[in-house]
């Protein structure tokens, strides 16, 4: 079945000069790798007990490191008697890779959406992605994603190759283990908040009461106790954005996926939503892709991803 916030595949044909090259072979999970597979959608990826004997170099992937992330964010839940500090970097830089990519070409005929790309994301690791529009940053995201199969490469989610399975299975882990939050908040408009947010529960067949009381606690991550009974339609922009981060937070995911989310609010609504999502999903470990063309957005994740022509650019 369809799964609200999840597009299936990109509509915007642009060619793309060159050709990837031939991907590393490999079948094992990226050094470092989270160990623990989630058994329910709400048991997180436990850090190592020893974490810094997993410790890994950053990824080789021309990024660019932001030493104070989601900030305004936790001022703002400090406020509210809600203090969720977003890590520091060397919090987030002893984890393992709870998201990792290698080698990944992507083509739509024969155009190229991907020529190559390597990358990975820790627990707790918010990374922004970047780049000149039609070079691939939502191709990126969709393979890691699992929307889109990769033709070359591999998508790792902690120790499971999401791009060896199957479209069902990807289905039942984009719900299970995966959040998304679009430019389009994407929210069905005739359910009041509570209820948008708690779909993914009911559809993962939580009980219809355990779901909504889950999803009231994570309207609230985000400021939205009181609004828990509005629809879409009688919120603002940047509180609908908000609702959708909790739907995207609710079932605890590993990692959570954001193309262009503040894309449709001004400029203070858009720091505060993303400052939201960065610090909840930061906070409860989750590892962290934000698509956008806003340097104010990318400036409130750890680190930069540029992708130029489908590749890792340090342009
Ligand atoms: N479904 C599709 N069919 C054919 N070509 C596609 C499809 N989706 C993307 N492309 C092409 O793949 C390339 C990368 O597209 P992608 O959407 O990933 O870029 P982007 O960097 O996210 O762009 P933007 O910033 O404008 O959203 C472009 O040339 C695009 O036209």
């Amino acid at each position: 079945m369809s799964y609200p916030g999840v597009p299936s595949t990109n509509q915007n044909p642009q060619p793309i000069p060159g050709r990837p090259p031939a991907p590393r072979p490999t079948t094992q999970p990226p050094a470092g790798a989270a160990a623990a597979t989630p058994q329910s959608p709400h048991q997180q990826t436990a850090a190592p007990a020893d974490a810094s004997s997993q410790h890994l170099p950053v990824a080789a992937d021309a990024s660019t490191q932001h030493p104070h992330p989601g900030q305004s964010a936790t001022q703002q839940l400090a406020r509210q008697g809600n203090h969720h500090p977003a890590p520091q970097a060397d919090q987030y830089s002893a984890q393992p890779p709870v998201l990792a990519g290698r080698g990944l070409v992507k083509y739509y005929g024969d155009v190229v959406g991907l020529a190559g790309v390597d990358v990975q994301v820790r627990a707790g690791e918010a990374l922004a992605v970047m780049g000149p529009s039609g070079n691939g940053k939502t191709t990126l995201l969709h393979v890691l994603a699992g929307i889109l199969s990769p033709d070359q490469g591999e998508v790792w989610l902690g120790n499971d190759r999401v791009d060896q399975l199957n479209d069902a299975a990807r289905t039942v882990l984009r719900r299970r283990r995966l959040g998304f939050v679009f430019q389009d908040n994407q929210l069905l408009a005739e359910l009041p908040a509570d209820e948008n947010v708690a779909l993914p529960l009911m559809v993962d067949g939580v009980s219809r009461r355990e779901a909504i009381k889950r999803a009231r606690a994570t309207l609230a991550q985000v400021r939205l106790a009181s609004e828990a009974g509005r629809r879409p339609g009688e919120l603002s922009g940047g509180q609908a954005q908000r609702v959708a981060i909790a739907r995207a937070l609710v079932g605890e995911p590993q990692a959570v996926f954001a193309d262009e989310p503040t894309g449709a609010l001004d400029a203070a609504t858009g720091a505060q939503v993303i400052d939201l999502l960065v610090g909840a999903a930061t906070h409860r470990g989750a590892a962290v892709v934000v698509v956008t063309h806003d340097d104010a957005v990318a400036a409130r994740c750890h680190r930069v991803l540029r992708i130029v022509d489908g590749r890792v650019s340090d342009r």
